[in-house]
């Protein structure tokens, strides 16, 4: 029979071994850069104009559209499990609300205003971030206001958004993040607080790296902003454009903006790390999109992944990355996860 043989090799390169270095479940741990914990959850919500409102988004699993009245019995038990902040999402639904210009987005009677001052009301150590974009409340869909031509009007956007982040601001949010792509809207948003006398306890997030894709489609049914024609390509960033996101970081941080957005998050890592290397100073939060949340949940249905598993390996590559924060549809699972 043939004999197995072991090599004698020689063996003085102690460098070349590196398993006593996680051996263990705790020096595991202790080899996460950042490890992922509760306070670094965001948890999005979507509020629509209906009080009443309770929808499940059939491609959103586990994720509902909430009127104000059924907000504070949803979020109770998250909150008490160790949510800190949310970002709030308005949808109007009634007919005859959207218009060119998104009248609605700052109604003090729509969705977004009466939900943050529910949630400051209800919640009071709840940190209340809310998006700032037109798209939910345009009649054509898009981010901005636009010209005849349906090309984006840049001042007009960036005035009416940056009264819509005042304003939201007024209303109590804690941290208003422009979402919609445009140039020079930080600035307007920074000065605008500053009039408003709001500066000093506003945080600015900006979603300065925002990727056009495929991976909004659950967002869209959530929130009804699909845009009627044309796409968003003029604005939001192209897959490929590294070098834009880099020149976008920069003009942010040079705006004034205290925290810094990627989104999306699952193939944009490298976008992540020149944030942390060109906003070094600043947060960065990764956004795990809609479609990166479904296509989670529909391979765990399949079998192919564990959610859990998955969902934490996905989430460590954002910190690993350079993110400090992660908005997440995730964040329900993980405070029962991080609780374990
Ligand atoms: N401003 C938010 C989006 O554009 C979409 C996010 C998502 O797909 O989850
Ligand atoms: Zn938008
Ligand atoms: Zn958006």
């Amino acid at each position: 029979m043939h004999t197995a043989e072991f090599l004698d090799v020689d063996h003085t390169d102690i460098s070349s071994v590196l398993a006593g270095g996680y051996n263990h479940p705790l020096l595991r741990e202790w080899q996460n850069e950042r490890q992922l914990v509760k306070n670094m959850l965001i948890f999005p919500l979507f509020i629509s104009d209906d009080p009443e409102d309770c929808t499940a988004i059939e491609s959103l699993p586990n994720i509902k559209r909430f009127g104000v009245n059924k907000l504070a019995s949803y979020l109770r038990p998250l909150v008490a499990k160790g949510l800190r902040s949310v970002i709030l999402f308005g949808v109007p639904l009634k007919d005859g609300v959207k218009d060119p210009i998104g009248t609605a987005a700052d109604d003090p009677n729509g969705p977004v205003i009466q939900g943050i001052k529910l949630l400051r009301r209800e919640f009071p150590e709840l940190y209340i971030m809310c998006d700032v974009c037109l798209c939910e409340y345009t009649s054509h869909g898009h981010c901005g206001v636009l010209y005849d031509d349906g090309t984006i009007n840049r001042e007009l956007s960036v005035s009416r958004i940056a009264a819509v982040a005042v304003n939201y601001a007024k209303a109590g949010a804690h941290c208003v993040a422009p979402s919609d792509m445009i140039d020079g809207r930080i600035k307007d948003i920074k000065r605008g607080l500053i009039r408003a006398g709001l500066a000093h306890k506003t945080f600015v997030m900006s979603y300065a790296a925002k990727f056009s894709g495929n991976l909004y489609g659950p967002f869209r049914d959530a929130a009804c902003s699909a845009p009627s024609h044309g796409d968003r390509k003029c604005y939001q960033l192209p897959p490929g454009g590294r070098g834009l996101a880099r020149r976008a970081l920069k003009r942010d941080v040079a705006e004034g903006a205290d925290g810094i957005i990627v989104k999306p998050s699952t193939f944009y890592l490298d976008i992540m790390c020149d944030a942390s290397e060109i906003c070094r100073d600043l947060p960065i939060c990764a956004y795990h999109v809609s479609g990166e949340y479904a296509m989670l949940h529909a391979a765990a249905e399949k079998g192919i992944v564990d959610l859990k598993t998955i969902a934490f390996e996905s989430h460590q590559g954002f910190l690993r990355a350079g993110a400090r924060l992660i908005i997440t549809y995730l964040a329900p699972e993980f405070l029962d996860w991080l609780s374990e």
